[in-house]
């Protein structure tokens, strides 16, 4: 193996303490804490256990977190009434609505309806336009989490070949344009792209979010490129028991990568380090208009 490992986990722990340093000197100027309400829909295991962990975190960095555990049979109207509550309580700087959401709900509708100056996730339509017009607003807290590992590893991005493997809204478009905002030159594979491999093979940064587990193989990665694995899949391993891995040959990989973000402790960390970020952003921004240095 000869490529570094970009320690997810690391980044992660540091940006956190940096985000308690702000919400501190927040609480000072303000006299309350930066809040986050999340809120749950159903009784769906994991998501249950990451915003477990997002509560948790939310409280380790000094903020105030509400947690809105709602039945699986919630309406949209009851739900579309929450997220009102919500962005009408001035205690409340950041909205997180976990997805996916039950069949019966609609998403969009739901997503929409979260002010955009508490859309901690970057979901609404007016962040997105915001992030590709280049106006500070919400930036997807996965995309965001895999820039600072690149910056971190790489320093300056301009003019390097980045490939997107993936093209959802939550991580391969956001992703994308925030590339593009570094002056890298971007493709955006998917599903219908013909030869995935022949783009990859180009690419000195690759991101990879597809969903499907140890898609991008070893051999597709040019020697010395920074690889950033968003897959997250749980698969039985040959003891029984549930392994993670993600959408990339981590060890066919890492033979030839510069750089390479394991999973786990990869990217899922960062995920949830910059949704305390974004967090306290809002909260400056709400109270000041200010924009702290994270
Ligand atoms: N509105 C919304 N916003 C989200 O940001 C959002 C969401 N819905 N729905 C679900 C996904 C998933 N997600 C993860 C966050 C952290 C880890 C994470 O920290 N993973 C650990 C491992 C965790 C484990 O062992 O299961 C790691 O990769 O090291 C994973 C997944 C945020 N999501």
């Amino acid at each position: 193996m000869t490529a570094m490992i970009i320690d997810g986990k690391a980044h992660a722990a540091a940006l956190r303490a940096r985000v308690a340093d702000g919400v501190a000197g927040f609480v000072a100027a303000a006299g309350r804490k930066p809040g986050l309400a999340v809120v749950l829909v159903g009784e769906d295991p994991a998501s249950a256990v990451y915003v477990r962990t997002k509560t948790r975190m939310t409280a380790e960095a000094g903020m105030a977190g509400f947690e809105h555990r709602l039945p699986a049979d919630t309406t949209s109207d009851d739900l579309l009434a929450l997220v009102d509550r919500l962005n009408a309580d001035d205690t409340v700087d950041g909205i997180l609505v976990q997805l996916p959401l039950p069949a019966h709900i609609d998403e969009r509708r739901v997503l929409t309806r979260i002010d955009p100056d508490k859309d901690v996730d970057g979901f609404h339509p007016v962040n997105v336009g915001r992030l590709a017009t280049g106006l500070h607003g919400f930036v997807p807290c996965t995309p965001l989490g895999c820039l600072m590992l690149l910056r971190a590893t790489l320093g300056e991005l301009s003019g390097l070949e980045a490939v997107v493997v993936g093209r959802s809204n939550i991580v391969g478009k956001p992703m994308a344009q925030l590339l593009l905002q570094q002056s890298c030159t971007v493709t955006v594979a998917h599903s219908r792209t013909r030869d995935v491999a022949a783009h990859v093979r180009r690419a000195d940064i690759v991101v990879a979010a597809v969903g499907i587990p140890h898609f991008i193989k070893g051999d597709w990665i040019k020697p010395g490129a920074s690889v950033i694995d968003v897959g997250i899949n749980r698969i039985a391993k040959e003891d029984g028991g549930a392994g993670l891995v993600g959408d990339v040959d981590f060890a066919g990989a890492a033979a030839v990568a510069g750089a390479i973000t394991p999973v786990p402790g990869g990217v899922g960390p960062m995920t949830i380090a910059c949704l305390m970020r974004n967090t306290l952003v809002a909260a400056c921004r709400r109270v000041c208009a200010a924009e702290p240095e994270l």
